[in-house]
């Protein structure tokens, strides 16, 4: 039996394994429905001086939890906004103590639940940007967001309740996963009010959901539910709004008992077929960390630093 507030599961892992040799093939030797299904508590508040987001850790479940934290405007977001989860992503991707970083919201019984409606409309610059006084010249800090999701290499996931518009659609998808609630309303509205994201919003969007479709929720600007949104590869799995926080806590474990250098290596071939030399560059420093880590790497570096040709034969073959 699991222990609660604990990610240490080895029943889960253990039902790969059998003594029997003539079990008959099922699924369930992944052995994923006895992860245990309760929610994170999260016992680190590290919000210090946001203004505009929250930020916690699980110590027992391994896990950072990113929250936009404005829900009078639905969590629409400024370049305060976008420049303090970059901080906290930051701060998580290089924390030990983490291993799956949640890109989420608070939901408040008295708003409207919301993931996130985008950028912020009334801080829209008209000098290519936007403007809320917290940087010296407009800028869209939500492109740099994006990318440094995909570079990250732990893995983020987008929990969604509520509205997921505009640019607050487009993080979800930046995300590696998006497990929703089950009013959870999806949608792209650039269009309506003068606006467009030419980069991930669009190509990503179109990987995901098919040429067709992608070109659909641009051209229409319609909104989808949670259930039209998994049947599209919008996202992962769709729950009860009372259950989601459980199944989130059921997904994070799993994937804290995985080898985060797989998990690492899987993200980072994923975004490269996509990203370009930027993504096979990340491939390639993944690649070149490890390779620090060889005796023959160390060989190359203690012979420069004693002054003398390495002697890379007396390590006998390449790692490859
Ligand atoms: C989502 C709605 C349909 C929900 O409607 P409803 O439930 O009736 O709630 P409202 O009463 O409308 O909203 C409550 C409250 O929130 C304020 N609000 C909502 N959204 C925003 C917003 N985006 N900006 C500012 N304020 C917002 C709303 O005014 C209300 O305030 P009150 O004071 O209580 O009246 C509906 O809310 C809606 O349609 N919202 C607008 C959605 C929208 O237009 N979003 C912006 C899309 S564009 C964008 O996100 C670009 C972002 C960007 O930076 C970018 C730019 C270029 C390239 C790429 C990107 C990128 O993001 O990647």
């Amino acid at each position: 039996m699991a222990t609660p507030n604990s990610s240490a599961d080895p029943a889960s892992m253990a039902a790969a394994r059998s003594s029997s040799k003539t079990a008959p093939p099922t699924p369930l030797r992944d052995g994923f429905h006895l992860v245990p299904s309760h929610p994170i508590n999260y016992d680190l508040n590290l919000t210090n001086t946001f203004q505009d987001i929250t930020y916690h850790i699980s110590t027992s479940d391994h896990c950072a939890r990113i929250a936009f934290n404005r829900p009078h405007v639905l969590h629409a977001f400024r370049p305060t906004t976008i420049n303090e989860i970059r901080h906290a992503l930051d701060q998580a991707q290089d924390d030990t103590r983490v291993s799956v970083i949640l890109l989420t919201s608070n939901i408040v019984p008295e708003r409207t639940p919301a993931f996130c409606a985008g950028g912020d409309q009334t801080v829209r610059s008209s000098d290519g940007g936007y403007d809320d006084g917290s940087e010296a010249v407009p800028r869209l800090r939500v492109l740099d967001l994006q990318i440094q999701m995909r570079r990250c290499p732990k893995p983020i996931v987008a929990v969604v309740r509520g509205y997921a518009i505009g640019g607050g659609h487009i993080l979800h998808m930046c995300a590696d996963l998006t497990l929703a609630g089950e009013d959870a309303v999806f949608g792209q509205v650039g269009p309506r009010m003068g606006s467009v994201d030419a980069g991930y919003g669009s190509v990503h969007l179109a990987r995901m959901v098919g040429q067709k479709k992608a070109r659909e929720i641009w051209f229409l600007c319609r909104y989808y539910s949670a259930q039209e949104a998994l049947q599209m590869g919008l996202i992962n799995a769709v729950f009860k709004n009372d259950e989601l926080e459980g199944e989130v806590g059921r997904w994070v474990r799993r994937m804290c008992m995985l080898s985060p250098t797989a998990l690492a290596v899987a993200k980072a071939a994923i975004n490269a077929d996509q990203d370009g030399s930027a993504g096979i560059s990340l491939m390639g420093g993944h690649i070149t960390r490890l390779f620090y880590m060889s005796d023959e790497a160390k060989e190359g570096r203690e012979a420069y630093l004693e002054g003398r040709a390495p002697e890379f034969r007396k390590i006998p073959q390449s790692k490859l």
